[in-house]
């Protein structure tokens, strides 16, 4: 395993840097060689000085090793210069190839996945730069080797015996730093979960964005506990390495200085006995101390290359992380859409350990057409989103574009042929005409085209009221370019940051599919109005899904579809389901409600109240007291429910919305309605007995239920007869 790492590592940082790591390689090698010759030459002058040699005879040797002196002297500072050049250009290119390769994962599913993120963490912190440690790291070793090798040669010529004592103290220390560097590259993994949470505190605790909330709720103290509790987790362990290293290195040092102080006096006492000379002795001094030093540096290394491989296999894993989606091998183009795209018996989960969210979902969305998905809470719409984009594949089942399953495309392919905006639109601190131009890159320089995007979204008015207009920096975390901090970046209200996200599909232009994904749950009543107009002529032709939980931004929608139980369980239009009478239609209501004034409100609880208490007061067997016709729905099923069948359909604004003689509501919204309109379709609300229809199930004539209006009735009613 490691070899094959390490043949990938030395692959990488040779395709990385190739001169610069081929000169650091040569003056390592004349490094290397350096002590190996000191030592021999010191032999020589020394042997040359004790046997009284002639001058010139001592002249080449004192020559060359003034030289090894004069190279020792500046060759590390040449390694040093060649090995950071060459590792910051492995490092660029490690980190670039990461980075190519998250970006080539097309789906969502490993950014949701833990042990892929803590694995991302580790490669983009200190990942990469392992590569070229190791590499560097290797050669280290290999130059070490050579030195001992070197001084071991020159001791053998003295004494084998010694040589090979000498050699065996030094294995030990190797030993002890390959355990010692296991042990470290496993911290760093079992700490990188604590890491990354600590992370996650400090970026809250010093974000602006959650500068607000951490602040009205007063939690900054419970976060800060919570970092440093993680600080202090990953902390522990490292203090444990840290000790068992120290354990360690000192038996290691301690066995070193005994084989070296046996060495000095085996030498000495021999050559007290005559059978070593004085030179053989200061050689053998000094290739001992050499040696230690040597073997202590090269067992570092040696430590540290299997450390920086065996993190570098974190890195590595990234790369070869398999696809998150399968792409075809060759994949299908993606034509224009002509006929429709279908969801066929569509399941999904996000995981086999987790709930069904879609349960066989069976949907057609014809070309042309808008479609509005709507539902409670958590019941799947964006999870259709996610799978339309192909963002994930279903889980069984398929989702087909004019009969083709979306598998068969590739997916950047097919996202080519959509536009989207999503609720959590990213902000991206860069200049209001970057943030609109990366909606196409092609057109993000034609700044006529991104203004006239951004006068679609109405976005061009705010924008020209900005410090420097499509060049401000939309950031409160980022200085601006400007040395004086004059133009530094200013940020805008929610609203704002999505229109300028509405601006970005814009520029996009016109998509097979658009998705609106909640793209105006930040805006004002008046701005909703005037972007869903927008929006509608940019999807005229064009097929559009649009998730929304304000009923209005879907109500012209061709086909709305209610999700429910990870199936459609409701779809027709907005008449269709009101007429229905099922949940889309109580959503409705209740949201209609909330457009009446507290008086109409209250006028409803009381009328809940009323309903109860003339309910307990009934003997069972006796007719409903405002029983309607036998088709009314029973009494006690939901509001909607609860309307005649043959009732009009609730496809109604808000009564009190509306004037009394108003058009049928489901022509032009709200605020586009001429004051001296025609009736609603729902029937005006004056054709309504004042003293009102019965609410669970009023009679036929009782006028439309499209309006609230029996509640009002009710209202009037409850009061005389409540108890
Ligand atoms: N990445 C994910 N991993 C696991 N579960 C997820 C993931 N994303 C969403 N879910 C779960 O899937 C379910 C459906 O979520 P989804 O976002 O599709 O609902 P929604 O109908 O769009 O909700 P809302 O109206 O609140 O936006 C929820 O129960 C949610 O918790």
């Amino acid at each position: 395993m490691l070899p094959r790492t390490y043949l990938s590592a030395v692959t990488l940082a040779w395709r990385a840097a190739p001169f610069l790591i081929g000169a650091y390689l040569l003056v390592s090698v004349v490094e290397a060689a350096l002590p190996v010759a000191t030592v021999w030459l010191v032999r020589v002058i020394v042997n040359g000085l004790v046997s009284r040699a002639p001058l010139p005879t001592l002249l080449t040797p004192a020559t060359l090793l003034a030289a090894a002196g004069l190279l020792s002297a500046f060759t590390p500072q040449i390694t040093r210069l060649l090995r950071a050049d060459s590792q910051r250009a492995v490092e660029y290119f490690t980190v670039e190839r990461l980075y190519q390769r998250v970006g080539n994962l097309v789906g969502l599913a490993r950014f949701e996945d833990p042990r892929f993120l803590d694995r991302l963490g580790l490669a983009k912190g200190i990942g990469g730069d392992s590569c070229g440690d190791a590499v560097y790291g290797s050669l280290g070793v290999a130059r070490g080797v050579l030195t001992i090798t070197g001084l071991l040669s020159s001791l053998f010529l003295l004494s084998p015996v010694l040589t090979a004592a000498v050699l065996l103290s030094g294995l030990p220390a190797f030993a002890g730093e390959y355990l010692i560097s296991r042990q470290r590259a496993n911290t760093f993994w079992k700490t990188s979960s604590a890491q990354r949470r600590e992370l996650f505190y400090s970026g809250l605790l010093a974000s602006v964005d959650a500068a607000k909330e951490i602040r009205i709720l007063g939690i900054g103290a419970y976060l800060r506990a919570k970092m440093l509790d993680e600080r202090r987790l990953a902390d522990a362990a490292r203090r444990r390495v840290d000790r068992r290293e120290t354990l360690v290195q000192t038996t290691l040092g301690t066995l070193a200085a005994v084989v070296a102080a046996a060495a000095i006096i085996w030498s000495v006492a021999r050559a007290a006995g005559g059978r070593l000379s004085v030179g053989d002795v200061s050689m053998l001094i000094g290739a001992i101390a050499a040696f230690q030093g040597a073997v202590g540096s090269v067992a570092l290394q040696f430590g540290l290359t299997n450390q920086s491989l065996l993190l570098f296999q974190h890195y590595l894993s990234i790369l070869n992380e398999p696809r998150d989606l399968p792409e075809p091998a060759r994949p299908r183009p993606v034509p224009p859409l002509r006929d429709a795209i279908e969801f066929r018996d569509v399941w999904f989960r996000y995981s086999e350990q987790q709930r069904w969210i879609l349960r066989g979902v069976n949907l057609r969305i014809p070309r042309g057409t808008a479609v509005g998905l709507v539902g409670l809470n958590g019941e799947g719409k964006s999870t259709l989103v996610k799978l339309l984009c192909r963002f994930y594949d279903p889980s069984r089942g398929a989702i087909l574009w004019d009969g083709i399953d979306l598998r068969h495309f590739s997916a950047e392919n097919l996202r080519a042929r959509i536009g989207a905006v999503f609720q959590d639109c990213v902000r991206y601190e860069l200049t209001v005409g970057e943030n609109i131009g990366l909606g196409d890159l092609d057109r993000a320089a034609d700044r006529t085209r991104v203004e006239a995007a951004a006068v679609r979204a109405g976005a061009h008015d705010f924008v020209m009221a900005l410090p420097q207009r499509y060049d401000t920096l939309l950031s409160r975390t980022f200085p601006g370019d400007d040395e004086t901090g004059q133009n530094s970046g200013v940020d805008l209200s929610g609203g704002m940051w999505q229109r300028i996200a509405l601006a970005r599909v814009f520029l996009r232009g016109r998509r097979d599919l658009m998705i609106l994904d909640e793209a105006a749950s930040g805006l004002d009543a008046v701005a909703e109005h005037e972007i869903n107009a927008k929006i509608r002529s940019q999807r005229e032709g064009v097929t559009s899904v649009i998730v929304s939980h304000r009923l209005g931004t879907v109500r012209d929608a061709d086909l709305i579809v209610y999700i429910a139980d990870g199936v459609v369980a409701e779809k027709g239009t907005h008449g269709d389901l009101v007429r229905l009478g099922g949940r889309y239609a109580e959503a409705f209501t209740v949201q209609a409600a909330g457009y009446q004034p507290a008086s109409y409100q209250a006028a409803s609880c009381q009328e809940a109240d009323y309903q109860e208490g003339l309910a307990e007061a009934r003997p069972p067997d006796a007719k409903p007291l405002d029983a309607g016709p036998t088709n009314a729905k029973p009494t006690n099923a939901e509001p909607f429910n609860a309307r005649p069948t043959n009732a009009e359909p609730l496809d109604a604004e808000p009564l009190d919305a509306r004037p009394t003689n108003a058009e049928p509501l489901d022509a032009e919204p709200l605020d586009a309605r001429p004051t001296n309109a025609e009736p609603l379709d729902a029937g005006p609300t004056n054709a309504r007995p004042t003293d009102g229809g019965p609410t669970d199930g009023g009679p036929t004539d009782a006028g439309p239920l499209d309006a609230p209006a029996p509640l009002v009735g009710g209202h009037g009613r409850q009061r005389v007869r409540h108890p």
